[in-house]
């Protein structure tokens, strides 16, 4: 099955159920938000839907590859911009694009590259070292490290936080193009507003669970955003 497909979702970290029996689809074509409070398990669910963390138990496929079968098929799948760290310090954003081109075995990608670090504004920083980046450099470092090979399944982990507008643009332009081409977008976010702006439909979580699926046009206005504190309270 194309998407993201997460059935009965456990993972525990020592006593803390950090994801308790979560189950959600993100379908292919459409951007899906990832909403809930600090803690609520949204990290740790896009942790194990990228192949980095292993389930406790539950099944997680990606554009149909399961995650614990072939963990190297659904890292070829999924393009993952994870909330904190990824970045080599003593790299640059050329090296690592460099480095994921390689593992990946892309070719012809290096226009792509360019064109991507130009609409994120780090094309005068492409050959420093990614050690003193800010914070919202950084985002954009590992939101283009994600999108470079037009992943099937694009996941993104706050890749709004403590970035300026025209990184928050950029984001939202290679969302809707991930999207438009037919891939699995997941954002997660605690940004309502920028969510609703460029997502199809929202998954709340709340204390390790899922507690709300809906279309995003629930979420928009002053409504939507009644809804959404009463869905977190
Ligand atoms: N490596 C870990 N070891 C122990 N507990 C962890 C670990 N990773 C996450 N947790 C716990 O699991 C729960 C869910 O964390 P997670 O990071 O998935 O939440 P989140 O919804 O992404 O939160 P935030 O919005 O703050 O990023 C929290 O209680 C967190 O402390």
């Amino acid at each position: 099955m194309s998407g993201l497909s997460v059935e009965g979702l456990v993972v525990r970290f020592g006593p803390v159920v950090a994801v308790d029996d979560v189950t959600l689809r993100a379908g292919a074509g459409r951007a899906t938000a990832l909403l809930g409070r600090n803690g609520a398990g949204k990290s740790t669910t896009l942790r194990v839907a990228s192949g980095v963390l292993p389930p406790t138990a539950g099944r997680v496929t990606v554009d149909g590859v399961d995650v614990v079968e072939d963990p190297l098929g659904a890292k070829r799948a999924v393009g993952y911009c994870p909330d904190v760290g990824g970045l080599v310090p003593r790299a640059t954003p050329w090296e690592h694009l460099e480095l994921s081109a390689r593992l990946r075995g892309l070719r012809g990608w290096e226009p792509r590259a360019r064109e991507l670090l130009r609409r994120f504004d780090l094309d005068d920083v492409a050959d420093r070292v990614t050690a003193g980046f800010s914070h919202g450099m950084g985002r954009r470092t590992s939101v283009v490290l994600a999108a470079l090979h037009e992943p099937r399944v694009l996941l993104l982990d706050e890749p709004f936080d403590g970035v300026d507008p025209t990184g928050v643009d950029a984001t939202l332009e290679v969302v809707r193009e991930a999207r438009d081409r037919g891939a699995t977008v997941v954002v997660c976010t605690h940004l309502r507003d920028l969510a609703v702006q460029v997502c199809d439909e929202a998954v709340v979580m709340r204390g390790g669970r899922v507690v709300a699926t809906t279309p995003v046009p629930a979420l928009r206005g002053e409504e939507g955003a009644r809804a959404y504190r009463d869905l977190l309270a």
